[in-house]
Formats: C-alpha cells, sequence, structure tokens
C-alpha cells in the first residue's frame, strides 16, 4: 500500500533544479575521499564511481550506500563499464599506477598515458558535454593528454593542479599567523609539486594584502617568512606519504570545492591547471595552474594578475620543463 496519502495538488518536485550527476573514475584512496565529500556536501544528485577492480568497486559501493541514513538523498552506482558514467556533468579522474620501486617519473607517466588512451576516450562518449576535471599524477601532464585525447575545448579540461598546494599554503600561513585559513587568500601557481611558485602578490589576510604597508625590512623578513612557509607545502606532503603512506583528506576537500564551483555556477576564482598558452608570453601546448574563474562551463576565464619577473620567469621554466616532458610521449 502507499506509505504516504497523496496529498491533492502537491507541487511537483521542483522543475527547475538540474538533476546534477559526477563520475569518479579511480576508486582509491584520493577517488574515495573526494566522493565522500561530495556525499557529505549534497554536491549531486548521483554519483558514480568506476575502477578497473571490481571487487574493491563494488565493496566501496556498498560501503558508501550504507551510510545513507546519514547523508542527502544521493543515487551511488558503481561499474568497470563506462556506460555507467553516461550523462555525466563532471568527471573526476584520479585513476593512476602506482610507482614501482626505483621507476622512473617517465616511466610512470608512460604507464599513465596507457591508462588515460583506455580512460578518457569512454568517458567522451558516454558524456560529449561533461567536464573533464584531472587529479591524476603528474596532473599537469596528465590534463594535457585527457585535453588532446578527448577533443575538447580547452575550457573543459582542467587539473586541480596548485589547488592542493594552495590550500595547504593557507593553512600553512593561518597557522602561522593564528588565524582562520579561510582569511587567508593565496595563490601558488604554475607546475603542481615541489616547483610551484607562490604569488606574493596575492597573499592577503582578511582582505589586507601582506606584503604591502611594510617597511622594507619588514618586507625582507615576511618574505624570508613566506619562502619558508612555500618550502613547507612540499615537505608536508611528503611527511603525509611517509607517514600514512598516501594523501587523501585535503585533496577529498579541495577537488569536492572544485566541483560545487564548478556544478553550482559559483564563478570562483581557483589555482587550477588550464591551458597557460597565450598568458605571460607562454606560447606551447601546456597546462600550468593558473587563477581561474570556475562555472557551469568549465572555465570561465583566467585572471589577469600581476606577476614580477621573477615568477614570469620561474613560470615559463616549468613551461619549458614540461614540454620537454611532453615531446617525449606517446599519446
Ligand atoms: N593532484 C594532486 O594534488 C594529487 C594529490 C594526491 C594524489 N594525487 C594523485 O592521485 C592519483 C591517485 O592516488 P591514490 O592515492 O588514490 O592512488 P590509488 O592507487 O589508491 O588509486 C588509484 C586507483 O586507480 C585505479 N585504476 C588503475 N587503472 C585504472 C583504470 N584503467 N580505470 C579505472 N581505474 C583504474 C586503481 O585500481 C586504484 O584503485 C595518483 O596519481 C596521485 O599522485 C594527486
Ligand atoms: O601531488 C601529490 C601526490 C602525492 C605526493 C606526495 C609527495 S610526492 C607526491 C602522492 C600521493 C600518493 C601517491 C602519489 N603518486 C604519484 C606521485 C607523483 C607522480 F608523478 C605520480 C604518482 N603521490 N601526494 C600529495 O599530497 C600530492 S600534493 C604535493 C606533492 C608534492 C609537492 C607538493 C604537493 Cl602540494
Amino acid at each position: 500500500q502507499a506509505f504516504f496519502k497523496s496529498v491533492m495538488n502537491a507541487a511537483p518536485s521542483s522543475p527547475t533544479k538540474r538533476h546534477t550527476k559526477i563520475s569518479v573514475i579511480g576508486a582509491g584512496n584520493v577517488g574515495m575521499a573526494i566522493a565522500q565529500t561530495i556525499l557529505t556536501q549534497d554536491l549531486t544528485d548521483e554519483l558514480v564511481l568506476v575502477d578497473a577492480i571490481p571487487d574493491k568497486l563494488r565493496g566501496e559501493m556498498l560501503d558508501l550506500q550504507h551510510a545513507a541514513a546519514f547523508l542527502p538523498r544521493t543515487r551511488i552506482q558503481a561499474s568497470t563499464d563506462y556506460s555507467v558514467t553516461a550523462g555525466s556533468d563532471l568527471c573526476i579522474v584520479t585513476a593512476g599506477a602506482r610507482q614501482i620501486h626505483g621507476e622512473s617519473r617517465l616511466n610512470l607517466l608512460q604507464r599513465n598515458v596507457t591508462l588515460f588512451q583506455k580512460i578518457i576516450p569512454p568517458l567522451v562518449r558516454y558524456s560529449p558535454d561533461t567536464i573533464l576535471l584531472i587529479v591524476s599524477n603528474p596532473v599537469d601532464v596528465l590534463t594535457y593528454v585527457a585535453w588532446k585525447l578527448s577533443g575538447f575545448p580547452s575550457n573543459r579540461v582542467i587539473g586541480s593542479g596548485t589547488n592542493l598546494d594552495s590550500s595547504r599554503f593557507r593553512f600553512l600561513i593561518a597557522d602561522h599567523l593564528d588565524v582562520n585559513a579561510q582569511d587567508v587568500q593565496a595563490f601558488i601557481v604554475g607546475e603542481h609539486g615541489d616547483s610551484s611558485v607562490a604569488l606574493w602578490s596575492s597573499i592577503s589576510v582578511g582582505g589586507v594584502p601582506v606584503l604591502s604597508f611594510l617597511e622594507k625590512q619588514e618586507i625582507t623578513y615576511e618574505k624570508e617568512m613566506l619562502e619558508s612557509i612555500h618550502k613547507e607545502v612540499t615537505e608536508s606532503a611528503y611527511e603525509v606519504i611517509s607517514l600514512k603512506g598516501y594523501t587523501s583528506w585535503a585533496i577529498g576537500y579541495s577537488v569536492a570545492n572544485l566541483a560545487r564551483s564548478i556544478l553550482r555556477d559559483q564563478r570562483r576564482v581557483h589555482p587550477v591547471s588550464v591551458l597557460a598558452k597565450g598568458f605571460y608570453d607562454i606560447d606551447g601546448e601546456v597546462f600550468l595552474s593558473l587563477p581561474a574563474q570556475l562555472g557551469r562551463g568549465g572555465i570561465l576565464g583566467v585572471t589577469n594578475v600581476h606577476f614580477t619577473e621573477e615568477e614570469k620567469h620561474r613560470l615559463m621554466n616549468s613551461a619549458t620543463t614540461i614540454l620537454q616532458v611532453q615531446n617525449q610521449l606517446t599519446i
């Protein structure tokens, strides 16, 4: 029998709310942290998990479904068959091969390119209008690979880039100054990881730029303090790896934050990996992180932020290095 008596003239569920579907490819440490955060924050109507290992995939799906009593209603599916991703608004790619002990980064990269050759075409085939958000490392090169394999316009291919680097940077600055990290704005740009570039002019606390209004000697101290904090961003990543073997929670929250800006058309500015060709004298087809506005159409624009000559030089170096790596790939 009906559980509820039908109510006369009950309004249909709001016809205006757009149905959203997110697919997460790779149900590992990172993919599951992203999936869990998306569910907790009620970011989608449908969540799909794809992986190459069927038992792990079904186990993760059942375990998340069993939390339904504590979560906003979300349809959760999982399959090794990419048809389950059909009609996705956003596809988040975290699939990656694990580094074999002693394996070169280039060899690992080529193995990940081979993985992408199997992952990207079916995602595109089943969701031709989707936005691709790449997390797998090396993320800047793999975002370029996804763009090439997808044939999508570059505004619909985004790399998480230095989004995690910047959020760690914001935490460390906030911790140093004993303020709330949400009141710290700071952009790390360029290449994700060890060679990233901290944009000093972008750092502000409670809307007050850190380096302005300081006397010259104070600026020197502040810059040395910020340089050491920037170095600690990388050191803390390696520390987490050495302590727990992987990272998950920070990348989970940072990527879910990108998904929110995209799917809710927030038009917020995030440091993410975009096709940098044409910006700051970069003329190669290379993806690097720049402060970019995110919305329902993906990358809506790239901010015209001021770079010092040194920052431009370091960005150019990263572009050259990445282009050299890309030229050695078979895509
Ligand atoms: N960009 C960043 O800031 C950032 C941060 C942390 C980790 N990462 C990267 O995220 C990636 C995943 O990290 P992890 O800790 O989750 O690794 P993991 O090994 O736990 O998960 C990777 C998953 O990919 C799956 N997979 C492999 N081949 C596949 C295929 N063909 N189709 C679908 N799934 C496939 C594996 O089965 C595994 O479950 C790594 O490349 C890592 O470097 C990036
Ligand atoms: O990019 C990663 C992947 C990594 C990591 C940690 C130290 S070096 C890389 C991570 C976690 C688990 C697996 C892997 N594998 C992997 C790493 C690099 C690569 F090129 C391919 C695979 N990486 N974990 C992380 O938190 C991030 S963020 C980070 C890493 C270095 C400097 C600065 C930052 Cl903010």
